[in-house]
């Protein structure tokens, strides 16, 4: 079976010339049908220049992302994004948020199919009781979840996930990460999460893979997640398997840290100066010269 996504020798520039920044180098990635990966890495390393080359929305400047073989020249339903910033059409309710994408992907669908669809998913993310209520009476998690509820609707193949629950309070995150991995597990869909957590990657990904600083970023070592699914947040913490491969990740994130950080090894080199006294020849005729 074709990979559901490859990166083949992709490096991802913006400018021209000298204004020009390379933020992804010589990226050659793998991800097959069915798995559930995490990229886990720095702010500005380039996590959202990655997922986006997933989406379509950017083309690499070197290489190719090829979508089961194919190079992805945009975007398409087929591969759904939840963004960290929920974008909701502010003058339209919940159901229509919904029912707006829905209608993208099943043009087709009698009065009563897009119904029962639209409120089969907003049910499932909790939000009945909401349904006609538009954004700004929602509450930021509840947000959230229009626009997880929206792109479950179109049954994406691949889901693409850039740091959608970062500012989410614990609980709810937790629930949708539930709720994510509930769907992901029904269909065996694919799943890309970007995310800064560490125990989220570990809670809900089959691999691991740490973005490395920018610029010109490439990927670090793949970290396998071998916990058995469905998994169990108390438990996992007592299982030897989640304690080593947490310290693995979070010692290579460190390393890279320390390396990354300017002049580190570097001694401070001071100029040679002589200090001048009040009252000293030089200091009067400096002052006398100014
Ligand atoms: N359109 C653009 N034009 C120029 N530079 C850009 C553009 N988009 C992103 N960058 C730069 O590319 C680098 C990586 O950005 P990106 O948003 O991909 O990082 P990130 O890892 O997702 O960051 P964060 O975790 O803060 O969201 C940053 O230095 C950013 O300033």
């Amino acid at each position: 079976m074709l990979p559901i996504i490859e990166f083949k020798n992709v490096s991802k520039w913006y400018g021209h010339g000298n204004t020009r920044t390379e933020v992804l180098s010589n990226i050659n990635l793998t991800i097959e049908e069915g798995e559930f990966l995490a990229i886990v890495g720095f702010t500005g390393s380039g996590k959202t220049t990655l997922v986006n080359l997933m989406t379509g929305l950017l083309q690499p400047s070197e290489g190719e992302v090829l979508y089961r073989g194919q190079p992805i020249t945009g975007p398409a339903p087929e591969r759904g994004i939840i963004f960290q910033n929920y974008s909701l059409l502010p003058w339209y309710t919940v159901y229509q948020n919904v029912g707006l994408a829905v209608d993208e992907v099943y043009p087709y669908w009698t009065k009563e199919q897009r119904n029962l669809h639209i409120r089969k998913f907003v049910q499932m993310v909790g939000l009945s009781h909401a349904v006609d209520k538009h954004p700004a009476e929602l509450s930021g998690g509840m947000r959230q979840r229009v626009s997880i509820a929206r792109v479950l609707a179109t049954d994406p193949d691949l889901l693409l996930m850039d740091e959608p629950l970062g500012a989410l309070d614990a609980l709810t995150r937790g629930n949708l990460q539930d709720e994510i991995l509930q769907i992901w597990g029904t269909n065996r869909r694919s799943a890309v999460l970007i995310t800064n957590d560490v125990d989220e990657g570990i809670y809900m990904a089959d691999r691991i893979i740490p973005l490395d600083p920018g610029p010109a970023a490439g990927l670090g070592p793949e970290f396998r997640i071998e916990l058995e699914r469905p998994r169990d947040k108390t438990d996992m913490n007592h299982d030897p398997h989640f304690k080593r491969v947490r310290t693995d990740i979070l010692n290579y994130l460190v390393q890279l840290g320390e390396a990354g950080r300017p002049d580190r090894d570097a001694s401070l080199t001071l100029p040679d100066i002589q200090p001048i006294k009040p009252g000293s020849r030089s200091f009067v005729s400096k002052w006398r010269r100014a």
